[in-house]
């Protein structure tokens, strides 16, 4: 190896920030491209003389799962195998595609400079973490917020099915405004009141609709106008559009399920752009068949891209294919935030966004 600077491997889209990029890394790291067309070729790479040889930081959008599959038991112990890998700086919020407590379980380490003596840039890192991780919380807030607003407003406005009707030269038939409400006055319930979600009561504040919200603890930055409700029950049972905005875990697959949904009143909507399987989206398409649900809004699938056709049926339900931070301005955010994070390691030893799971390990 020429270089006695730290690699960096971009590991999936980077499209945006590639001069912020530039001046991140200028001096500090050398950034190599992940070129794998499949895992088998990604997982040599990693090997002591490979072509990802020496890579401490690793830059992560979903796109690579294309190609080499999501970071699983498998990726994890080939990282910490090369005993150089120390960051992974996920772009996006959600970090369900990384197996984060395997990289919590990966252990002691304190490492100096992995490429030599240390450098003047590379001060190291000392964690009782294996491999860290970081996402990028507050760079999606806005565009995730607009997406669930727009969600919110075309399921009660029926505004989706109506240029559907439109588009089809039949011009509203088929329509009734008694399925359709004014937005203001109706109570939005929303579970878990993280970046997102408090970005999104600011929005329908302006309305205003009622804003209520249950999140496992009360939240400091929750406005004296937004009220929280002490449990999941209570939340769907004042809600009359309920928004989904906590990550995928394990203990949240499935959160908003038969006995929830059914609590929630006849007529009532659901809005998810989190992740698809923190709903059970059979009680969910059931609820829509005998009418409890009036609509859905979704724009996250439990086995994206796939969508269940079932969901095609119901003209008004609202879908968009995942179009939660779809726009330059917050991919750029996005871009930026991922990686200053891995400058910040590189530089300081620590990111600023490690994600919570580890930061409660340091
Ligand atoms: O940031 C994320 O996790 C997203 O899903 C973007 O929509």
């Amino acid at each position: 190896m020429s270089s006695r600077q730290p690699r960096i491997l971009i590991c999936g889209n980077l499209v945006w920030a590639h001069e912020e990029a530039r001046q991140c890394f200028d001096g500090l790291a050398d950034l190599v491209v992940m070129d794998s067309p499949n895992r088998a070729d990604f997982l040599v790479g990693l090997k002591s003389g490979g072509k990802y040889d020496q890579i401490v930081g690793i830059y992560r959008h979903n796109t690579s799962a294309d190609r080499i599959g999501v970071f699983d038991e498998e990726i994890i112990d080939a990282l910490a195998e090369t005993g150089t890998v120390k960051w992974i700086a996920h772009n996006g919020a959600g970090y369900d595609q990384i197996d984060v407590s395997r990289c919590a379980n990966k252990g002691d380490f304190h490492i100096l400079h992995p490429l030599g003596p240390p450098s003047t840039t590379f001060h190291g890192f000392t964690s009782n973490l294996g491999i860290s991780v970081s996402n990028t919380p507050g760079a999606v807030d806005d565009a995730t917020a607009t997406t669930a607003l727009y969600l919110v407003i075309s399921c009660l406005r029926n505004y989706a099915w109506a240029e559907q009707s439109l588009r089809q030269g039949t011009f509203k038939s088929g329509l009734d405004p008694g399925r359709a409400h004014d937005v203001t006055g109706r109570t939005l319930g929303i579970l878990g009141l993280g970046g997102i979600g408090l970005r999104l009561a600011h929005l329908v504040h302006a309305f205003p609709m009622r804003v209520v919200y249950y999140s496992r603890n009360k939240s400091a930055s929750a406005p004296e106008w937004c009220e929280y409700i002490d449990s999941l029950e209570g939340l769907c049972r004042e809600s009359d559009v309920l928004s989904l905005h906590v990550p995928l875990r394990n203990e949240t697959v499935h959160l908003v399920g038969e006995k929830e949904i059914r609590t929630m009143k006849k007529g009532s909507i659901i809005v998810n752009t989190a992740r698809g399987k923190v709903i059970d989206e059979e009680a969910m398409i059931r609820a829509l068949e005998d009418g409890h649900l009036s609509s859905v809004g979704l724009d996250v699938y439990p086995n994206e891209p796939l969508v269940n056709p079932r969901l095609l049926e119901f003209p008004q339900n609202v879908l968009l294919p995942h179009m939660g931070t779809e726009n330059q301005d917050s991919q750029r955010h996005m871009e930026v935030r991922a990686l200053t994070n891995l400058r910040d390691f590189l530089r300081d030893g620590q990111g600023n966004d490690l994600i919570p799971e580890l930061r409660s390990k340091l």
